[in-house]
């Protein structure tokens, strides 16, 4: 998808939600566990109660190769009921992947055009060369970690190199590759006082934004100092919407919860115009 048709989606439906669908088998409603295709059929009630409240979508491809064969048929099925179905909404495999050239190629093929995602998360650790072979896939995007939501981040994220943050260099120096227009970059909701500074670096750049909800991210601060003229911003809500509920009533509740972050993003985005 092209980054102009994002846009516009953003500012028809008033949002830019990004509902996570990290599907756990223990959380999910029991009626559901009779189904042939369980997952599946989570993930296609979450979607079509929250489609008209989100911009994206983003399956954790960990939970699903949790579950083997079939996690990774049910996969399969959420991209290809997306695309088919809802094909202005945007998706984003969170899969962190990343390797020498010669497999990320097969990892961005993988993504890209066997299962058909608009984007996909990569880890910049292993260098320039690992992450151009997802840049060369017109209007697919990589959206490379720079700053996390976790503790860890600040492991090593925010040490320094060469007296900058190693964030800092990740987002300035992937800025220089060949077809970086197709970056966008992960920073957690967790981190919003480091925005203004993530923003000086890339300030055109789309932020996949995780974190708010289960792991106490702000909203109104990552709005404040990580909004650009774009909107700029994909805010991640996976277990705050998926586990509202596990009684038969889950879509809903889903639901609620989903336009709940959706009203705030509409004041917010009421502010710009
Ligand atoms: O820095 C990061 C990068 C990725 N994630 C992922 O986003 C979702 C967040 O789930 P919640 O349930 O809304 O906390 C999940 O898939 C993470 O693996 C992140 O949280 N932080």
């Amino acid at each position: 998808m092209k980054i102009s048709k994002l846009v516009s989606e953003i500012h028809r439906k008033k949002s830019f939600l990004c509902v996570g669908l990290d599907v756990d088998l223990a959380k999910i409603p029991k009626h559901l566990l009779n189904e042939e295709d369980p997952i599946f059929e989570f993930n296609k009630a979450i979607i079509d109660a929250t489609q008209n409240l989100a911009v994206a979508y983003k399956p954790n491809t960990a939970f699903y190769e949790a579950y083997g064969i079939k996690g990774w048929q049910a996969l399969e099925k959420t991209i290809k009921y997306l695309n088919s179905n809802f094909p202005e909404i945007y998706t984003i495999a969170d899969a962190k992947r990343g390797d020498i050239g010669n497999t990320s190629r097969m990892y961005a093929k993988a993504f890209f055009e066997d299962l058909g995602f608009d984007s996909v998360t990569v880890a910049p650790y292993m260098g320039k060369d690992s992450v151009e072979p997802f840049l060369s896939f017109p209007d697919k995007h990589t959206i490379l970690l720079a700053l996390t939501s976790n503790e860890g981040a600040f492991d090593f994220q925010t040490k320094l190199t060469d007296g900058t943050e190693f964030y800092k260099k990740v987002l300035a120096t992937s800025r220089q590759w060949e077809n970086s227009q197709n970056l966008m970059y992960v920073v957690g909701a967790t981190k919003a006082e480091y925005l203004t500074e993530i923003r000086a670096i890339v300030p055109d750049s789309f932020l996949l934004v995780p974190g708010v909800g289960a792991q106490g991210g702000n909203l109104e601060d990552v709005c404040k100092y990580g909004m650009n003229k774009d909107v700029g911003l994909l805010i991640n809500s996976s277990r705050g919407i998926l586990y509202a509920s596990n009684e038969r009533d889950f879509d809903k509740a889903a639901a609620i919860e989903a336009k709940k972050l959706q009203l705030q993003m509409e004041k917010i985005l009421s502010t710009l115009t």
